[in-house]
């Protein structure tokens, strides 16, 4: 199995160490030829609109475009939420979704979350974080803060987290990508 993660701008890096964790092998994608042979890819945070002018400048936008049209596994965390739920983007989960929607005073906040179906609460790393407000009736939503915020979430073969779980030492959503979305994928 292979795993591409997005090296335009962002935590490369970290995500392809949890990868490792996961026991596999990641590859870092930076033009189209990159994408040949993989079996999913996770689009890391950085600066969705800064990541969007890169992706159209490598010439990205639309080979990524098609493999969301397709239905191709993407975990996308943060900033890749952002470029994944922005119609105009990859549009690739439907909803409501509110970019650095935490505002000022909360910019960067860690908080352990509830996540649908897990025993132990996973920590989240909140770094001018995206998130959604509602999601559409195909996608579900995976953890949701108190207050209503709706901050993981699945839709066919496209996950995504406000948050950044590259960041800790659990790899837990990294595992969840490559057990039930890109094993059953391929
Ligand atoms: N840490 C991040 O990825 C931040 C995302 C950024 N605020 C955006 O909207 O693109």
């Amino acid at each position: 199995m292979k795993i591409g993660v997005l090296a335009l701008q962002g935590a490369v890096s970290e995500h392809l160490a949890q990868l490792q964790q996961c026991g596999v092998t990641g590859r870092p994608v930076k033009t189209p030829a990159d994408l040949a042979g993989l079996d999913g890819l996770v689009l890391p945070g950085g600066e969705s609109t800064t990541i969007r002018k890169l992706l159209v400048r490598e010439n990205l936008l639309a080979p990524l475009q098609e493999l969301v049209k397709q239905g191709f596994p993407i975990f996308g965390t943060c900033a890749g939420l952002v470029l994944l739920a922005q119609p105009e983007s990859l549009n690739g989960i439907k909803g409501t979704m509110i970019r650095n929607g935490f505002g000022r005073q909360r910019e960067s906040f860690e908080a352990d979350i509830n996540v649908a179906g897990w025993s132990k609460p996973f920590h989240g790393v909140f770094i001018r974080a995206p998130y959604f407000e509602t999601v559409g009736d195909a996608a579900k939503p995976l953890a949701t803060l108190p207050d209503g915020r709706i901050v993981a979430a699945v839709q066919g073969n496209i996950l995504v987290t406000a948050f950044h779980p590259e960041l800790t030492a659990d790899h837990r959503f990294h595992q969840y990508f490559i057990d039930q979305l890109v094993k059953t994928a391929s």
